[in-house]
């Protein structure tokens, strides 16, 4: 297996995501502060920092389970209109059921560990409305097929299973629907290094395949480097610098990711 640095795409259309000035304070911590940031439709945005840099809150608010003190929201999208934190829960709901899909680090948070992982697929498929059993599992089957789980392990519930394989089975769920927009928060962290190497292989390859855009969330410059056409430093809450991944990497400005860049080489 090998992993190539393509090319970055050309974009030329208008954001998919828009994220504009958001900031959210938990007590006495600014988790994050005046943040800004877009995709466009088919790119990889790849957000790093180290550790309270603030992430996680970023990419938990582009999956509506936060909502900032003050900020805006918007994807390009049918249906979908005006600021997204504005939504009531049921509509928040809905939205992400059928237009984004996240990858939690923690298997735990996206998936139920005691139905099996075909059930766990399936059980997102229901939001279409689908309610024969053998099309579930027909179409559960082939996210599963795509995310490059082993077939033979339809049955098996995702704690008998290995992090490695619990990390496909939430991506199954997680593009079942074919969301446009897909979440990644630390999607590899905590895997061997091999079994890291091959779930990145199965991202990139359905980014390739699929078009999807994506955010990456991660402490590990690799991980972004292999996957993300444009990159986002965070620190302490704040954005430090925004570029294109092959200008950060080569030609880092702000002397927190020269200082990321040069630990990481
Ligand atoms: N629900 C919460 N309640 C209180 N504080 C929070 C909450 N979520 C995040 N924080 C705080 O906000 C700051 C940013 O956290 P966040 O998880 O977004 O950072 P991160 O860059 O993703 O780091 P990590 O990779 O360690 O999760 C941290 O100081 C964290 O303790």
């Amino acid at each position: 297996m090998t992993l190539t640095l393509d090319a970055p795409r050309i974009v030329t259309t208008k954001p998919l995501l828009s994220v504009e000035n958001v900031s959210k304070t938990y007590g006495n911590v600014q988790a994050v502060r005046n943040v800004s940031a877009i995709a466009y439709p088919g790119e990889v945005l790849g957000i790093v920092g180290e550790s309270g840099s603030g992430k996680s809150t970023l990419l938990r608010m582009m999956n509506l389970e936060e909502t900032p003190d003050t900020g805006t929201y918007t994807l390009d999208l049918p249906d979908t209109p005006g600021n997204l934190f504005e939504l009531d829960r049921f509509a928040r709901r809905m939205l992400c059921a059928t237009k984004i899909g996240i990858v939690y680090q923690n298997p735990h948070l996206g998936l139920l560990m005691k139905h099996s992982s075909s059930g766990n697929v399936a059980e997102r498929l229901l939001v279409s409305g689908e309610r024969s059993f053998a099309i579930l599992r027909e179409k559960a089957t082939t996210a599963l097929d795509a995310s490059e789980f082993p077939l033979d392990r339809l049955d098996a519930p995702p704690i008998e299973l290995s992090g490695g394989m619990q990390q496909r089975v939430q991506l199954a769920k997680a593009i079942a629907l074919e969301p446009a927009l897909l979440l990644l928060d630390e999607p590899t962290t905590g895997l061997d290094v091999s079994v890291q190497a091959l779930v990145l292989d199965t991202l990139k390859r359905l980014q390739q395949d699929r078009q999807i855009t994506m955010v990456v969330v991660s402490h590990d410059l690799g991980v972004i480097r292999t996957l993300a056409d444009r990159v986002m430093v965070m620190r302490r809450g704040e954005v430090v610098e925004t570029g294109l991944a092959d200008q950060i990497f080569q030609d880092p400005q702000h002397a927190y990711t020269q200082q990321l860049v040069h630990a990481k080489l």
